[in-house]
């Protein structure tokens, strides 16, 4: 008897499936939900036996666990500039924030030891705030500026420390408007303090696959077919030149006797943030550019 209700239950979701777009969109996240939740409790058990408790060494794992998941929502990665990522030891990469499916670009690039700054509520997020904290994320209190920033500065000094990569989004926030939000200042005050480039990656606009307010999360094409929707991941060069140059700049300009500490800091991170900045804008822009050619021209072009 139970078996005959589940059957016409069974053959609606396929039928809201083809018919309702709003269907598809929630359908599309809650997957994506519960399987990261399902995912992460198998993660646990293997970070866990792997290095015992939280270490960066974990994000292997992770990663390795992750990557597979694009293909369920239909998404593919194409990447240009993986060789920046090649650069020796530490570094900030600071990307742009659309949506929690950043995760799985992400996870398609990420460097050996690297780690996130995230905000301290992703911790409470059942397995897969377990599974953060295992993988050595960096979390945050976006509220309480002074804790925020003492956690940073710690952090600058594990980098270097522990030869630790840091993947911030220092909009601070997600935004899926197709530009930038003013990037916050913490990202650049880590890669002056602990002296290390910043290699910024930018991810090109979901819009044409995903749109939250309207509750798109597209899966198909009108032939009924299942469509994949690329992104463009962006890896630029790194600045580690005008990390160096700023500095080098102030120790022309104020002689030493003059500087009080943390000087390079408060007066370094400005100018960096801005060019890095703009920069990230006009590549955003670039990769909306239909053609792969220009595209790739564009890239080619913005990565002096
Ligand atoms: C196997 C299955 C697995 C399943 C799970 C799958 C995956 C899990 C694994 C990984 C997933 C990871 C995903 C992570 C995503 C997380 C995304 C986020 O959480 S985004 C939100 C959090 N991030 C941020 O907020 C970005 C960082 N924020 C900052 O850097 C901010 O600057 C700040 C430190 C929070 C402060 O912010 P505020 O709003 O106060 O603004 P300002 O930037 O203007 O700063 C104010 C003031 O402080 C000075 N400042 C800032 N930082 C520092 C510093 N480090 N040192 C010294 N001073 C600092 C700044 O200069 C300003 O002062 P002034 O104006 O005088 O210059
Ligand atoms: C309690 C908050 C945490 C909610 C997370 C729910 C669990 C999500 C489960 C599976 C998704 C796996 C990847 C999780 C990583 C998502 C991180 C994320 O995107 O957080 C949002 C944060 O960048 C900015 O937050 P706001 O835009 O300021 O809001």
């Amino acid at each position: 008897m139970e078996v005959l209700w589940t059957v016409p239950l069974l053959l609606l979701i396929p039928l809201l499936m083809w018919t309702s777009s709003t269907f598809v969109f929630y359908f599309k996240k809650c997957f994506y939900v519960a399987y990261m939740m399902c995912l992460a409790l198998l993660a646990i058990p293997l970070c866990v036996l792997k290095s015992g408790g939280r270490d960066v060494e974990n994000m292997r794992i992770i990663r390795s666990l992750v990557r597979h998941v694009k293909y369920f929502l239909g998404l593919r990665f194409e990447v240009s500039g993986w060789e920046h990522l090649q650069t020796e030891g530490p570094y900030v990469i600071i990307s742009n924030h659309q949506s929690s499916l950043d995760v799985l670009g992400l996870m398609e690039i990420l460097p050996d030891r690297c780690t996130m700054i995230a905000k301290k509520e992703l911790v409470y997020a059942g397995t897969v705030g377990l599974v953060c904290w295992l993988g050595g994320i960096v979390f945050i209190n976006r509220k309480k500026t002074s804790d925020a920033k003492s956690v940073m500065t710690d952090a600058a000094k594990t980098m270097l420390d522990e030869q630790i990569r840091l993947w911030v989004f220092p909009e601070g926030t997600r935004n899926q408007r197709g530009d930038l939000l003013p990037f916050k200042k913490g990202a650049f005050h880590l890669a002056v303090q602990a002296q290390v480039p910043v290699i910024p990656i930018v991810f090109s606009s979901y819009s044409n696959f995903y749109l939250r307010k309207e509750k798109q999360f597209n899966s198909g094409n009108s032939s009924g077919l299942c469509s994949c929707f690329n992104v463009f991941l962006c890896v630029r060069r790194s600045s580690h030149a005008e990390v160096l140059s700023l500095l080098r700049r102030h120790q022309i300009e104020d002689p030493p006797k003059d500087r009080h500490e943390g000087d390079d800091v408060r007066r370094h991170h400005i100018p960096l943030r801005q060019i890095l900045q703009r920069d990230a804008l006009g590549l955003l822009e670039h990769l909306q550019l239909r053609n792969p050619e220009q595209r790739a021209d564009a890239a080619l072009n913005t990565n002096h």
